[in-house]
């Protein structure tokens, strides 16, 4: 009987093991460097160890969100974007895309393109990151673009705060020469604000 099921429970679940085994490592991997990121942003804003950005952000319970992007060619490109022009609600965004270009940031008043750079991972400050940091880090806005011949893909992971966490600027960076920039509120208020396009 085991040696009939075997093969049957191989076969049906084996892929999705391996694929929940492999996405358990990379959410592992994941989390080892948002920590890093956060403890040199927090550091750079001078906040004191313990009660950096990750502290702020809902410690262990931060939440890591995957999103698989990916942009068939398109025979009018000048026509089309691959995804518009956009900040990420995030509190960082840890993006790897294939060797196809198209991700372009906005700089100095102009699209940016940015360059592949093989094994690299590209970090996005998020809403998030700025919100805490009243304004210090930047939320990058950014878009991509298609192309005729080849097909893009990229896979984004968003680290964000749990839905219920209040966020907004740090006490230790407010005083009367740096008032508050932003609302505070939660993390779902505030999804729900960008969502629809509301004031925030
Ligand atoms: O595909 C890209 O390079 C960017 C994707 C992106 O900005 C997003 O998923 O938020
Ligand atoms: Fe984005």
């Amino acid at each position: 009987m085991l040696w009939l099921l075997c093969p049957k429970f191989i076969m049906n679940f084996g892929p999705k093991i391996l694929l929940l085994i492999v996405t358990e490592e990379y959410n592992k991997e994941m989390l080892k460097i948002t920590d890093k990121i956060l403890e040199v942003l927090s550091e750079g804003l001078g906040l004191s160890k313990g009660k950096g950005l990750k502290n702020c952000l809902g410690e262990d319970e931060i939440e890591l969100e995957m999103k698989i992007n990916m942009y068939p060619p398109c025979p009018q490109p000048e026509l089309a974007l691959g995804v518009e022009p956009h900040t990420d609600m995030s509190a960082i965004t840890i993006l790897i895309p294939n060797q196809v270009s198209g991700l372009q940031i906005w700089k100095d008043n102009k699209w940016v393109a940015v360059d592949y750079i093989p094994n690299a991972l590209y970090i996005h400050i998020g809403d998030q990151i700025e919100v805490l940091s009243n304004g210090k880090y930047k939320s990058v806005l950014h878009r991509s673009l298609v192309n005729k011949k080849e097909t893009r893909m990229s896979w984004a992971v968003f680290c964000a705060p749990p839905h219920q966490t209040m966020i907004g600027p740090l006490p230790e960076l407010i005083d009367e020469h740096n008032l508050p920039k932003f609302s505070t509120k939660t993390y779902a208020e505030y999804r729900h604000r960008k969502f629809n396009k509301l004031p925030q």
